[in-house]
């Protein structure tokens, strides 16, 4: 986080939040989905070489071309807003900024919280395929999520706040079906999952079934972000396999708890309040700041000379 600063462009773009704001808003609109989208893409851009829109080139193994990346969307929103500041003011606006500042008003959007991003990113120079593996896959263990997380500096309060993300967006069936028939081999399902919620996942997932089909991450406010997801968790309602694991480990548990209620009664605002917290740690995860990387000129390249590389 070390050289970002809240209002980074006040004088020398100050429209440059706005022109954010006002894209996400435009594609929200036609298309809610994007919410989701743009939050997941600013982690995947985090988790891999620090927030440096390393996850946005394009071309043959970059990162975006890595298996744990297949499905992220919402490239043609950070885009779009690039290329109005490239109008407005040429070379000043990072790719990363915008990822980071979409992410946030997309939460906001989606009925979440909004607080103030640092910025003064500047964007990467590298993007490789094998870099993703620091991303947690959905079948790790509680302690490979704690480890991955650790391994950034993030507790496992933020790891579990952080997973609350998955309050809003989908999933593809291919990351459910093996809960749900033939889990390790049993030949039964997951017994972590609960039995109606067993019924309503098999029809929304059947066994030869398309493994691109969607199903909801949070099955009863999939567009809200609200503490929903956590219930869902203590419940056995998880869809994911690393999210329900959440409820299976005590650390991470008594975090879930806090946000379902579980403990004493309405705590939702707490989710709010500390995912603002926790999502400027991860807004922050190996930025470059003053001179070094580059501030792109299109997002989905690395620019080929120096362009305003400090002069
Ligand atoms: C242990 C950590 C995590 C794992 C294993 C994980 C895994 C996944 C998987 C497998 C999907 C579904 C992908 C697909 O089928 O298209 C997904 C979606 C999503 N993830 Fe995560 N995730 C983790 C943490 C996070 C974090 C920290 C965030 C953001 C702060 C996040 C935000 C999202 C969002 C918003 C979606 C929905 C995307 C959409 O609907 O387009 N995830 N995640
Ligand atoms: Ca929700």
């Amino acid at each position: 986080q070390g050289g970002l600063k809240a209002g980074f462009y006040s004088s020398t773009c100050p429209k440059a939040e706005d022109t954010v704001r006002a894209t996400v808003e435009r594609y929200f609109n036609d298309d809610p989905s994007v919410a989701p989208g743009l939050l997941r893409l600013h982690f995947h851009d985090c988790f891999v070489q620090g927030c440096e829109g390393s996850v946005l080139v394009t071309g043959n193994s970059t990162e975006m071309t890595a298996v744990q990346n297949t499905g992220l969307k919402g490239f043609d929103v950070v885009e779009d807003a690039k290329s109005q500041l490239e109008a407005l003011c040429p070379g000043v606006v990072s790719c990363a900024d915008i990822l980071a500042l979409a992410a946030r008003d997309a939460v906001d959007l989606a009925g979440g919280p909004s607080w103030s991003v640092p910025t003064g990113r500047r964007d990467g120079r590298v993007s490789s395929a094998s870099d993703a593996a620091s991303l947690p896959s959905p079948f790790d263990s509680v302690e490979i999520q704690r480890q991955k997380f650790q391994d950034k500096g993030l507790s496992d309060q933020d790891l579990v706040t952080l997973v609350g993300a998955h309050t809003i967006g989908q999933t593809s069936c291919r990351f459910v079906g093996y809960r749900l028939y033939n889990f390790t081999a049993t030949g039964n399902a997951d017994p972590t999952i609960n039995q109606d919620f067993l019924e309503q996942l098999q029809t929304q997932c059947p066994q030869d079934g398309n493994p691109s089909q969607r199903v909801p991450l949070d099955k009863d406010t999939p567009a809200k972000f609200d503490v929903n997801f956590f219930k869902n968790i203590r419940d056995g309602r998880g869809v994911l396999e690393s999210d329900q694991r959440l409820w299976g480990h005590e650390a991470t548990r008594a975090v879930v708890k806090k946000y379902s209620g579980t403990l004493r009664g309405v705590l939702g605002l707490r989710f709010g309040y500390e995912f603002q917290k926790s999502m400027v740690k991860l807004s922050g995860l190996g930025v470059k700041t003053g001179n070094d990387g580059e501030i792109r000129k299109v997002c989905s390249s690395i620019n080929t000379c120096n362009y305003k590389k400090g002069h």
